[in-house]
């Protein structure tokens, strides 16, 4: 249980996330797992689902506004009962009830990422925070695909994780690999 913050006590405690719905516990229940995945029209996304689709037990939600990805890489799964696809853009609230969640949705190409800089930083940061407050929300798990930008031009090959990296914070690539540095916190 949390503890409330008081102001004679400095100690901060934050809330425990939500657990997934009671239902999911009930004996009627058959414990489908329902899996969001940002920008599942892409290279990776699709590819992802592919592997998603292929348990029977999984549900697979594809959320995409389709500025690099395509609904031709989803077409065998599109109608199917376990596969469900939504056109959104993910720096608009998103409210669906999933246990886990792919986030993906980012242009990656520079071309694409450095066509509207301030749309990939509200990408990156937005989108980012809304689906991290989506699975608060419902008590989903979640997963962040990052990229090796975030290192721009290292001066250290192989990175460890421990690598802070040699990014140009002015530079055109800032707007993805600033962002996507900011997000790996
Ligand atoms: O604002 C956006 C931008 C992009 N997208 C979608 O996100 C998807 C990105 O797929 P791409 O094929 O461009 O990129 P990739 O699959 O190669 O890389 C993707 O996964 C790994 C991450 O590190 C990349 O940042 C991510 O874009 C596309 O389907 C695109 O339409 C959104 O849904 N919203």
């Amino acid at each position: 249980m949390a503890k409330e913050a008081s102001n004679t006590n400095s100690s901060v405690t934050t809330k425990p996330p939500p657990s997934p719905s009671p239902l999911r516990n009930a004996k009627f229940f058959q414990a489908n797992m329902r899996i969001l995945v940002t920008g599942g029209a892409g290279f990776i996304g699709s590819h992802l689902v592919d592997r998603l689709m292929e348990n029977e037990k999984n549900e697979v939600i594809v959320v995409d506004n389709y500025f690099t990805g395509s609904k031709d890489n989803l077409k065998k799964w599109i109608g199917h009962p376990r596969f469900e696809l939504i056109r959104h853009d993910v720096t608009e609230t998103l409210l669906v009830e999933v246990d886990q969640i792919y986030h993906l949705a980012c242009p990656a190409s520079p071309i694409f990422y450095k066509y509207n800089p301030v749309k990939t930083i509200k990408t990156n940061v937005i989108g980012t925070l809304n689906m991290l407050g989506l699975a608060k929300r419902v008590g989903a798990r979640i997963l962040l695909t990052s990229t090796s930008e975030v290192y721009g031009d290292p001066l250290m090959h192989p990175q460890d994780e421990t690598y802070w990296g040699n990014v140009n914070p002015i530079g055109v690539r800032s707007c993805y690999d600033e962002e996507s540095e900011l997000l790996r916190l």
